[in-house]
Order: structure tokens, then C-alpha cells, then sequence
């Protein structure tokens, strides 16, 4: 890798910032929304399907691929981006937060976590440095380093040992990374609800030094307006010549309301998992395609979006091909999310340039409606 790792920032409006992150396989516009590829596939979406959505990066999960394939697999076959035909920035999420969450018989201790499979329950490992490994492995271009997130609701002294675990964790991630030019370590913030600790948590992780900063630890349970609390003091923590990376948001409205608070960098299944039930994104708020009510509108999902569903097909037929559970119908609800997801930030971008977010973000809230549309 030649070309180098690089953030710089654009325009502002407010704490919301435009930048550009530069890596060696291309350009990241900020703020970005990572679609999440998780086992090597944005399901039900081609990689160049995802590219024509406006998707600069996607999203990679250490935990399913170390358990399949295996990043050892990946590796001889040519690396991740070869293995899954995308050639632009990928950022691999470090596994602990997906043990968490899926794997079963968890045990933690200061060296990692150990756990059994969710696929085949056979035993594994995951240490900052066996994390490192899997990511340099893999090929991915942000690697985050290892933490545990810390779960939601916690008292202040747990809260306390989780964040100061993941301190001590992103040390030796820092170290076992090593020096790799056009690759980028990013630190994750821990701290849950309390300012103190995420004041210490920025200090510690800028001490050891990152590419980027991502503020993990939410998105758990907390609900918006807990999180918005915290998005009110937690980003400038952190260093404002680098990205700031909020894990796991989320709805429109979360990811309006973070860039609002000087976020660059977001990631959620929401687009494609829901596509996959059925629920169907627009500006003017939620679409159950499911409902009756939709089995024989002749209308787009909306009327001013460009993505091939709306073009090409009626709600009444994206009724059908969902309630008949065909192919099809995640395929084009996954690729209307998605595309409305990367307009939404594309909308953000100008906003942020034009110095009219103000405006912008009360256009988003005055078109949408509560409920379902
Ligand atoms: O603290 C974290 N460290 C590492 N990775 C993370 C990933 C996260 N993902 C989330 N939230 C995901 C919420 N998402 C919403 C849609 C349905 C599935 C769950 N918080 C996170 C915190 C962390």
C-alpha cells in the first residue's frame, strides 16, 4: 500500500461536518453511511448493486467470518475484498460486540473471550491481538480495535471495569496492529451514560493514539433520546482532525440527529434487514409493504425516488412478491433502503456545504409522518 490513510474536513455547519476520508482504494465522503455486509454479502444486494446506491464503504464482521470461512480461507483466497468482488474501503467491525450478541457460553476475562459458535458450537478465542490477526488477515482498510460494549443499563462501577477493560484491550490493539501504511486503526469510546467516564475513555484512546474514534456503547437499548443526550458532550472528545465513528445507527432520524452532533461515520442493518420484512424507507416515513391497504396501488414506494423499485414497479406488486416470499421482493426493498439511506446522506453533504442544515433537517421532520404511510 502506498497511498496513505487521510481525514480532512470540508465544510461546517455547526458541529456537523463534510470531510473526506482517502485511503488506498478509494474516497469515503463524510458523513458516510456503511451499508453492513456482514458474511461477506449486503444481502440480497450484488456488490456493484450496492455501489450504484452511492455506498463508498461497507461494513465486515470479524465474528462471522473467523467462524465462516475462516479468515485464514479468505486470506489464501486473495483477501476479502477479492473474495467478495468489492474493491473499495471495507471496515471490519472486531468481533467482541457479535460474541456478545449471538455466540453462546461466553467467558471473559482480562486475556479476551472465549465462546462456542452460534453455527456449529465448536470453541473459540478472540484476544486483542487474535483480533488484530483476523482483521490484517481479512484485508479490511479501518480496523476497529477490540472492546467489550459495554451493555445498557449499567451502574456506574460496572460501567467503570468494562471501560477500563476496553482501555487496556485498545492498547494492546494499538500494538499488535503495528505499523501498516493505508491501513487505519480506529479506538472505541466506552463510558455508557456517564460523562465522566467517556471524558476519561476519549483521554486514554487519544493518549494511545488512532486514525479515527469511534463511540461505541450505544445503539444498546438506551433509545434516542438517551443517546442523543449522550451525542450532545461525547464527540468532541474526541479529536476533530479525525473521523468520528457512531457504531450501529441507525433510523433516519438517529443518523440526522448524529450528524447534527458532529458525527461522520455511521453503520446499521436497519436498510437491508428490514427490506427483508418488508419495510420500505421513504421522506415521508415508514412503508409496511405487507399491509392490505397496498395490494392494489399502482404508485411507487415514492414517487420521487430514482432506485429501480420505485422506477420500475408498484407497491401493489411489491405487496405480491413479499407476500408470496419471493427473491425479489428483498432484493428490491434492500435496494430502495439502501438508496434512500445514501440520498439521505448525500442530502446531509450538501446541507452541511450550503451551510443549511438547519433547514434541511426541519424539511426531513416536517415530511415525515409518525406512523406508517
Ligand atoms: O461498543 C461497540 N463496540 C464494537 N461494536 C459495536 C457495535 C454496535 N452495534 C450497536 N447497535 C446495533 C443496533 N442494531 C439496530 C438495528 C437492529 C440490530 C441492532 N451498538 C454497538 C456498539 C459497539
Amino acid at each position: 500500500m502506498t497511498k496513505k490513510f487521510n481525514f480532512d474536513v470540508t465544510a461546517t455547519d455547526g458541529r456537523a461536518r463534510t470531510g473526506v476520508i482517502s485511503t488506498p482504494r478509494g474516497e469515503i465522503r463524510t458523513p458516510a453511511f456503511m451499508p453492513v455486509g456482514t458474511a461477506a454479502t449486503v444481502k440480497a444486494m450484488l456488490p456493484e448493486s450496492v455501489r450504484a446506491t452511492g455506498a463508498d464503504i461497507l461494513l465486515g464482521n470479524t465474528y462471522h467470518l473467523m467462524l465462516r470461512p475462516t479468515a485464514e480461507r479468505i486470506a489464501r483466497l486473495g483477501g476479502l475484498h477479492r473474495f467478495m468482488n468489492w474493491d473499495r474501503p471495507i471496515l471490519t467491525d472486531s468481533g467482541g460486540f457479535q460474541v456478545m450478541s449471538l455466540a453462546g457460553l461466553r467467558k471473559l476475562t482480562e486475556e479476551g473471550v472465549t465462546f462456542k459458535s452460534h453455527i456449529d458450537g465448536s470453541r473459540h478465542a478472540l484476544t486483542p491481538e487474535r483480533s488484530m490477526e483476523i482483521q490484517a488477515l481479512l484485508g479490511s482498510d479501518i480496523v476497529m480495535a477490540f472492546d467489550e460494549c459495554t451493555p445498557f443499563p449499567s451502574d456506574e462501577a460496572t460501567a467503570r471495569r468494562s471501560m477500563e477493560l476496553s482501555m487496556r484491550w485498545a492498547r494492546r490493539s494499538r500494538e499488535a496492529f503495528g505499523d501498516r501504511p493505508g491501513h487505519a486503526l480506529f479506538g472505541i469510546q466506552q463510558g455508557s451514560v456517564y460523562r465522566d467516564q467517556r471524558q476519561e475513555s476519549a483521554d486514554k484512546l487519544r493518549e494511545i493514539g488512532f486514525d479515527g474514534y469511534a463511540i461505541g456503547g450505544l445503539a444498546v437499548g438506551e433509545g434516542q433520546a438517551t443517546m442523543f443526550e449522550v451525542l450532545e458532550y461525547a464527540p468532541a472528545m474526541l479529536p476533530e482532525d479525525r473521523p468520528r465513528y457512531l457504531m450501529g445507527v441507525g433510523k433516519p432520524d438517529d443518523i440526522v440527529g448524529a450528524v447534527e452532533r458532529g458525527i461522520d461515520m455511521m453503520d446499521c442493518v436497519l436498510p437491508s434487514r428490514s427490506g427483508r420484512t418488508g419495510q420500505a424507507f421513504t421522506r415521508f416515513g415508514v412503508v409496511n409493504i405487507r399491509n392490505a391497504r397496498h395490494q392494489d396501488d399502482p404508485r411507487p414506494l415514492d414517487e420521487h425516488c430514482t432506485c429501480p423499485a420505485c422506477r420500475n414497479y408498484s407497491r401493489a406488486y411489491l405487496h405480491h412478491v413479499n407476500r408470496a416470499q419471493e427473491i425479489i421482493a428483498s432484493m428490491l426493498l434492500t435496494w430502495h433502503n439502501l438508496h434512500y439511506f445514501q440520498e439521505l446522506m448525500q442530502g446531509l453533504r450538501d446541507a452541511i456545504a450550503e451551510g443549511r442544515l438547519a433547514a434541511f433537517v426541519s424539511d426531513f421532520h416536517a415530511r415525515r409522518a409518525e406512523g406508517d404511510i
